[in-house]
């Protein structure tokens, strides 16, 4: 029950989304347009009864329904036909923003670690235009059964026997039923290969992975591969059909094999004088309307349980990505600095990727990060921002945990740049400006300055290139050039108490990582604020106030680059392989 209210109340939110006026029009335009057969069935039997005994009454009624029936026929299909493809394209629009939403707005990131959240997206995607359906349904359903309900009432007038009639359309609406979950969990069994199948056409149809495929002559490996998984997709889904299809067919078959056996009735009744041609004239043209309606409700029903799975799928992932998160003020400055107490973090049930790390980021200090490939870097930088919650332990911001401060405050006091951004193809201006929305132009080239981007300068519009060749007029840049917008991008924010700089110059060449990181750092020891700095050279790593090294996920050394150096640990060994090879 709390599920069908749910599925209530998204559709009324969707119906309120694409427009009252629009819904309402659809609704009614629904209504008439089934209410048409029925109207033009009643009418029938006093319009051949006013012929075959002279009653004007029952002709003028006759004739009045018929007329508003034809009347109906003629207009409703075309009006029907407008306001359902209407309402079809602005509930996908609809549904798409909700979805945009649902999937940005959620404070961390977990909900994308868990195979069924894609599952259940995919079968949402390819299910939500169905939608539109539930608005009408919330009319047709009852005027269906109404439906039934005067044809029952009608035929048992003429005979008890044929008010059981419309009774039959009960086993075919519970057919549509279980056909519907039959093809529900085909869907989602169906789901992951749909992805695989998707996600290797989008390799196939992109720039980066085009270079590779050609590479590596990968094209028929692709082919084979989407090939075998649409296949295993295609079958789960066209068995569940073959299935619920067959259902479907059985139920009406009951159906048409009771009306069938009524006409015989009624032309027994009619033959020895106990019926009137205007009942035969009913019970056959009732037959139309029952059909109809019968077939209408069955199909109806499925798409009910439809739009009940596709908002089930919907609820899921909202409540997926509502994570709590909590309401405490952020500090306006840091005077203490962030420190782990006993942190832990698993992405899966595996090893740890963090282990039991307990470490003080002091306010004011630049920090580097440093381990190997996999010692846990990253994830240590997504706990800081707060895009995962600790598995064990806790982080405290100037001796708050983080967990109990309101994210999208703290968040608004970090600034970052990754090793893997993003490519945001927008003008330059605002591929650099969406680091600190609002930003104005003065503030947007002075991030670029400070990360010598200089071949904005050279660019056909300077600040006002569109970026992405797939655009008109669009440029594509070196990675180092995308890098350096990324990176001016994490400058732009203007009072960050934590700016994390995460091997965001791996495509720049060490010289002029070397100069970036000798301004930031020249720059970044006030108001308390924490710059953390992860990379693998050493040359950047030594001009940190104190050094942090990872080893499979647990804290190693800590000190300063002389003190790490005396100490002759990892870090000297890595230091020395390093300035080696530079030798
Ligand atoms: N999203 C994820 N899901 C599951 N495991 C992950 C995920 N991200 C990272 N890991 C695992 O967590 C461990 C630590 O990864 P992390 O990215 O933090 O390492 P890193 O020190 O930043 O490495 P690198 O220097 O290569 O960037 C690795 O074993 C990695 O396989």
């Amino acid at each position: 029950m709390k599920e069908w209210l749910r599925t209530a109340r998204l559709l009324l939110g969707i119906g309120r989304d694409i427009g009252p006026l629009l819904t309402l029009a659809t609704l009614l335009t629904s209504a008439f347009d089934f209410t048409a057969p029925i109207v033009a069935a009643i009418g029938a039997r006093p319009l051949v009864d006013g012929i075959a005994t002279g009653s004007t009454s029952h002709l003028a009624l006759g004739v009045a329904l018929i007329a508003t029936a034809l009347l109906l026929l003629v207009l409703m299909p075309a009006a029907y036909r407008w306001t359902t493809v209407r309402v079809r394209e602005r509930t996908i629009m609809v549904m798409q923003r909700r979805l945009l939403d649902l999937s940005t707005k959620a404070p961390r990131l977990e909900h994308f670690e868990r195979p069924e959240f894609w599952d259940r997206l995919q079968s949402l995607r390819r299910s939500m235009d169905g939608l539109w359906m539930g608005l009408s349904l919330a009319v047709l359903g009852p005027i269906l059964v109404a439906e039934l309900v005067v044809a029952a009432v009608l035929l048992g007038q003429i005979s008890p026997w044929l008010a059981l009639i419309p009774v039959v359309a009960v086993p075919a609406v519970w057919a549509a039923r279980y056909a519907e979950r039959i093809q529900r969990s085909a869907a989602l069994r169906a789901a992951p290969y749909q992805r695989t199948a998707e996600h290797l056409f989008g390799l196939a149809s992109t720039a980066p992975a085009g270079m590779e495929i050609r590479l590596y002559g990968l094209s028929s490996e692709l082919l084979t591969r989407h090939r075998s998984a649409s296949a295993v997709a295609n079958h789960k889904h066209e068995s569940a059909q073959f299935r619920s299809v067959g259902l479907g067919f059985c139920g009406r078959l009951l159906f048409w094999g009771a009306y069938a056996a009524g006409i015989v009735l009624v032309l027994q009744q009619a033959a020895s004088g106990r019926s009137s041609v205007g009942d035969v004239t009913l019970v056959l043209m009732l037959a139309v309307t029952l059909v109809h309606a019968s077939a209408r409700l069955t199909e109806y029903a499925g798409s009910l349980l439809a739009v009940r799975t596709v908002s089930e799928h919907y609820h899921w992932l909202e409540d997926q990505a509502a994570d709590a998160q909590g309401g405490s003020p952020v500090p306006i400055e840091l005077s203490r600095g962030i420190a782990l107490d006993s942190v832990s973090f698993s992405y899966t049930a595996g090893a740890p990727a963090l282990d039991d790390v307990s470490l003080t980021l002091p306010a004011g200090a630049v920090v580097a990060l440093v381990g190997e490939n996999g010692a846990g870097k990253t994830t240590l930088v997504k706990l800081l921002t707060g895009m995962y919650a600790p598995t064990a332990g806790r982080v405290f911001v100037d001796g708050v945990d983080l967990a109990s401060l309101d994210l999208d405050a703290y968040r608004s006091r970090v600034s970052a740049g990754f090793q893997d951004f993003m490519r945001f193809e927008l003008l330059v201006r605002e591929a650099v400006e969406v680091g600190a929305l609002g930003a104005d132009e003065s503030a947007v080239r002075s991030a670029l300055g400070r990360t010598r981007a200089s071949f904005v300068d050279s660019l056909p519009s300077g600040l006002s290139t569109q970026l992405g060749i797939s655009w008109s007029g669009g440029v594509d840049l070196s990675g180092g050039e995308w890098q350096k917008l990324a990176l001016a991008r994490s400058m732009v924010r203007t009072d960050p108490f934590l700016t994390v700089f995460d091997e965001p110059t791996a495509a720049l060449d060490p010289q002029t990582e070397h100069a970036l990181f000798e301004e930031v750092s020249a720059t970044a020891r006030v108001d308390g604020r924490i710059t953390l700095l992860v990379s693998h050279r050493f040359s950047t790593v030594r001009m940190a106030d104190l050094i942090v090294v990872l080893s499979h996920g647990r804290l190693r050394e800590v000190g300063t680059h002389a003190e790490l150096m005396a100490a002759a640990g990892l870090y000297a060994e890595l230091y020395s392989l390093q300035a080696a090879a530079y030798r």
